[in-house]
């Protein structure tokens, strides 16, 4: 809960007239059925017309103020609840966005999206049911009780009998279903992960025949989450008949020894219908409760669901001193380094040792999942290490504050993602305030500023969502040209020449190290021609390192790395 009071300490004063203006009006709301047992007794049985409507009058005045008390509860409930759910998505939204990758695939992108919607709506209206009815529904519930005691004593035994069976009901509902409600929450996540595989990959699903596999997948998953939530339904349903069956029971026995008493001049009409009208509002107020109870039960589960995501430590928030660039030591330096993804995983890189001085280039090369990508993913610090020690121009990588560590690194990913925007818009994610003379080196230097010159509207030209309107060669370029925008001293192109042709590969290594002079490189490919005038080759083979060397000295020593090439050179003879 202590996340939460930052969220709701704002709204201290909402929380404060809120609960008062309803309270007011539940207060005139328990005047009302003594006002009417008056009308009748004093007015109707004894004919008075001018006491009817005097007694009627200061009802209608009491209702009026009681709507006006119920409006500035209900606004005070609204700006309370809708400004704490702001705040809080907002903040939930960065840390999302702060955590590393492993703990974004520990969670999992679809439960994280109904956390930051689904849960805090739940939240949002248990805030504002807070507000509303906390304090209202038990007062009115106690108060009508009271009211009623006072009418007739001998009679409010019947509710007394009656208010334990009630609460025994609403307490046996929240045991039972609050563990329910975290079973439908995990069940609507695992929905949402299978609609979001589906959209996403509806290319590969098509083009594989997958349709009727994944409507059965997608049918399966929806059963799963309607029958936990029939079955929570059905459990929380039962408080609205259960409680109005009982507290009819109680009417009806009230009815009868009202009866009874009034024969024997006990008892008058018009205090009958009083104290039917306080139970009623007894009832009215306990159905209330008992929803309430339902309410805060949902509430909590998502509550312990959204103070996970908020407690979860982010990586590397504790070092806030900056790490000066130590030029004479290595720009990276890996020592004995080993990882796996998970505990569970095995070992995608083992025992990895290299140093790569400012200005020098490495090339990473190795089969698929050899490890490649999860050496610069570890330089970007995205998932904790399992062993060794990185280095970044001198300083543990642990050590370095993580904006300091995203200014130094560049990266072209090996996915070339590309945003709806314009290309300038693409460009300046790489730094917000480059200038269009910044822009068009880095187009020139990826090779990109010729079919982006050709374009009608040059850099303004709008790119669809996900890149589409490029192709996968133009992509990779304009995804090269956004790290070098970044012109950080270190960059690393992961894959980033695949579907480029040999030429243009040539051209834009050439042109990178002419107009980007002193920044070091890391160059992750499968293509032998993509690495080879490194000055260091890193060869991995399993996520072992089966060579490091420059390109010679590979040839005459690493098998691996000769196999490689002489596959690649008979591959490209036979073409
Ligand atoms: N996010 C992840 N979670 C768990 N395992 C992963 C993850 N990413 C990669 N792996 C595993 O780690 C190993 C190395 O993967 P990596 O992506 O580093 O290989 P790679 O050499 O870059 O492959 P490719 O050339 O196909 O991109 C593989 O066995 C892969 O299955």
């Amino acid at each position: 809960m202590h996340y939460m009071k930052q969220y709701l300490k704002p709204y201290w004063k909402q929380f404060l007239i809120g609960p008062v203006f309803k309270l007011l009006e539940a207060i005139l709301e328990l005047f009302m059925p003594i006002m009417m047992a008056r009308i009748i007794n004093e007015g109707v049985l004894q004919q008075d017309t001018d006491f009817i409507l005097q007694q009627g009058g200061l009802m209608a005045l009491i209702a009026a103020i009681g709507m006006g008390s119920a409006w500035i509860c209900q606004y005070s409930a609204s700006v309370a609840s809708q400004g704490f759910g702001t705040r809080l998505r907002s903040d939930m939204f960065k840390k999302i966005n702060a955590l590393s990758f492993s703990q974004i695939e520990s969670f999992g992108a679809s439960t994280l999206t109904t956390r930051l919607t689904n849960d805090i709506n739940q939240l949002q209206q248990a805030v504002a049911m807070v507000i509303r009815l906390v304090i209202r529904a038990p007062f009115v519930c106690i108060g009508s009780a009271v009211a009623a005691m006072m009418i007739n004593a001998r009679m409010s035994i019947i509710i007394f009998l009656t208010l334990p069976v009630l609460a025994g009901i609403v307490y046996f509902v929240f045991r039972v279903s609050a563990p329910l409600y975290t079973r439908v929450q995990q069940k609507l996540d695992a929905l949402s992960r299978t609609v979001g595989e589906n959209i996403s990959g509806v290319r590969v699903i098509r083009a594989f025949a997958k349709n009727p596999h994944e409507k059965e997948r997608f049918r399966q998953r929806n059963e799963e989450l309607t029958r936990a939530a029939v079955r929570v339904n059905l459990i929380s349903a039962l408080v609205n008949p259960l409680t109005t069956f009982i507290m009819n029971i109680a009417i009806v026995v009230v009815l009868y020894c009202s009866g009874w008493m009034i024969q024997r001049g006990q008892f008058d009409q018009g205090s009958v219908l009083a104290f039917i009208n306080y139970i009623s509002s007894m009832l009215t107020a306990l159905l209330v409760v008992a929803n309430l109870v339902v309410l805060f039960t949902k509430a909590g589960a998502s509550l312990k669901r959204v103070n996970e995501v908020l407690g979860t430590e982010l990586p590397g928030e504790e070092s806030e001193v900056k790490c000066e660039r130590q030029m004479n030591e290595p720009a990276v330096e890996f020592s004995h380094v080993s990882f796996r993804y998970t505990p569970e995983a095995s070992l995608a890189l083992e025992d990895i040792t290299f140093a790569l001085r400012q200005g020098e280039t490495l090339g990473i090369i190795g089969g698929t999942g050899s490890g490649k990508t999860s050496v610069a993913n570890l330089i970007l610090r995205q998932y904790p290490l399992t062993e060794g020690r990185i280095e970044l121009w001198g300083t543990d990588i642990e050590a370095i504050p993580r904006e300091q560590l995203l200014e130094r690194i560049s990266t072209a990913p090996q996915r070339a993602e590309l945003f709806s925007g314009s290309i300038r818009e693409n460009l300046q994610w790489g730094a917000h305030d480059a200038e269009d003379a910044d822009l068009q080196k880095a187009l020139k230097a990826a090779q990109a500023s010729d079919f982006v010159g050709e374009l009608p509207q040059k850099l303004d030209s709008q790119v669809d969502r996900g890149g589409r309107n490029f192709s996968g060669g133009q992509k990779q370029r304009l995804n090269i040209a956004r790290a070098l925008v970044k012109n950080a001293p270190l960059l690393i192109l992961d894959d980033s020449f695949s579907a480029l042709d040999y030429l243009t590969e040539h051209n834009l290594k050439t042109a990178l190290k002419e107009q980007y002079p002193g920044t070091t490189l890391l160059i992750i490919s499968q293509r032998v021609s993509s690495i080879r005038g490194a000055d260091q080759i890193l060869v991995l083979d399993d996520g072992k390192m089966a060579g490091l060397g420059t390109h010679e000295e590979l040839m005459a020593s690493c098998p691996v790395y000769q196999e490689t090439v002489y596959s690649q050179t008979r591959e490209e003879g036979t073409r």
